[in-house]
């Protein structure tokens, strides 16, 4: 119940996925297809010109397969993530991991697909990488983008300060290259816990297995020591090489070109794969992307911001903030000093966020017009705006200082003032409008 192929035969089910027997190519043919059926259903193809591994997109592109991979509905998507992030529980380990079936030494043997006309290379973009704590001796597991450069080595992307970027600094600093283990084609409660950022300490894969209902199993890798889903599809272990780093950019969750970086260098050292490999490819900045990455967090937002003021109603991560940097949060108003304390502790729940609007119970924060219509009547940018400048930002914001990872933040209180008059913001309404059939009116 916990791997990629029982995913795969649930939205079968449901006609949720296409299956694709024409003949495809991995250079910008798969990623054509992937943006054309953006928003709708899944596509398998299984005839792909460069390589015998069959290939999987858009899985959970839409609300209601991202809320099927959890067993729960679009409309409890929240819920089951605080939940499962709450009742975290360690997965239980089983020697005999299926990918175990295949082994190779040559990463060419996957489909990695050439995405955007300007990008550096091809890249793995569904890549789940479990290293270990230094401090904890836990696990970690996080997404990261991957290049390949030649057979066995690959550019590894980490933003800085995150957590397998500080276990790499720290085996950096003794003098060590990095274990790392990599898994692609993992069923899509692994991505979603991936996407989460838990504690310093505190494993992912252990929220995987509490969105899972604890049916999740891990299996220990010969090389790494780590424990990786037994289900994978495909498993590489190896590690990043303390002094090598690759030139390499690629399209981000903004849909735009990353900069030119140097980023460290992962040597494999085995790569396994199931019978009959899936692999899994997320088209950057389109549904299935914006979806895992933003949800986990959107969903945090709501549980700490609930938490923290009960006068909140729902935080939305905006579709034109890319689902990452803009949030609305709702709420009903206790005191004309709320949003501003609401709008700093959203701000410290994610960093990324570069914008913050308050609204009241009447706005729906998820329509970019409500939210709109409350500035145009319930704002005065001379107090209700608050600005905070140089501070720590997304690295993907192109209009920041992406060296420094610095930029300008605005919080927006668009709520009624309570001192002013209520009438003055109520919206007007007819009575008996609902009673008034228009056909008895206009023949
Ligand atoms: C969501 C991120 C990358 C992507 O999937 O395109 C990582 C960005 O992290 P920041 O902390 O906002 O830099």
């Amino acid at each position: 119940m916990s791997d990629l192929r029982n995913y795969i035969s649930q939205i079968k089910k449901i006609n949720d996925l296409k299956i694709i027997k024409r003949k495809v190519s991995t250079k910008f043919e798969i990623a054509g297809i992937t943006a054309k059926v953006d928003g709708s259903h899944a596509v398998l193809f299984e005839n792909i010109k460069e390589s015998n591994f069959h290939l999987v997109a858009n899985l959970v592109g839409t609300r209601k397969r991202f809320a099927l991979a959890m067993g729960g509905t679009e409309n409890n998507i929240h819920a089951k993530i605080i939940s499962a992030i709450k009742n975290a529980k360690h997965p239980r380990i089983i020697p005999s991991g299926q990918f175990l079936e295949n082994k190779s030494k040559n990463l060419f043997s996957m489909p990695i697909v050439t995405h955007f006309e300007k990008e550096s290379g091809p890249f793995i973009t569904s890549s789940v990488a479990y290293a270990k704590n230094p401090e904890t001796g836990k696990q970690n597991s996080s997404f990261h983008r991957m290049m390949p450069i030649d057979k066995t080595h690959f550019t590894i992307r980490m933003v800085e300060g995150r957590h397998l970027h500080r276990c790499f600094i720290d085996a950096k600093e003794h003098g060590e290259d990095l274990k790392i283990a990599i898994t692609v084609g993992v069923h899509p409660a692994i991505l979603i816990a991936g996407a989460y950022q838990a504690e310093w300490g505190q494993d992912e894969i252990d929220i995987a297995n509490s969105l899972l209902g604890g049916k999740l199993t891990l299996t220990k890798l010969p090389f790494s020591g780590l424990n990786v889903p037994s289900g994978s599809e495909i498993v590489m272990e190896g590690k990043i090489l303390r002094d090598k780093t690759h030139p390499e950019w690629m399209v981000e969750m903004l849909q735009t070109y990353d900069h030119k970086r140097s980023q460290p260098v992962f040597e494999l050292e085995n790569l396994y794969f199931r019978t009959n490999p899936i692999f899994h490819d997320v088209l950057s900045g389109y549904s299935e992307h914006r979806l895992l990455m933003g949800m986990p967090i959107e969903s945090k937002l709501n549980g700490e911001l609930k938490k923290a003021f009960p006068q909140t109603l729902q935080v939305s991560m905006t579709n034109g903030g890319c689902n990452w940097l803009h949030a609305v949060v709702q709420i009903k108003k206790k005191s004309d000093s709320d949003p501003k304390k609401i709008i700093k502790k959203t701000f410290a729940s994610h960093r990324s966020l570069k914008q913050v609007t308050v609204v009241d119970e009447d706005i729906d924060p998820t329509n970019a017009e409500s939210v709109e219509y409350a500035m145009a009547t319930r704002f005065q940018a001379d107090k209700d705006l608050m600005i905070l400048k140089k501070v720590r930002g997304s690295s993907l914001d192109p209009s920041s200082n992406q060296k420094k990872l610095q930029t300008a933040k605005m919080g927006i209180d668009a709520t009624r003032p309570l001192s002013k008059r209520p009438e003055g913001f109520e919206l007007a309404k007819i009575p008996k409008i609902n009673k008034i059939n228009l056909e008895k009116y206009i023949k």
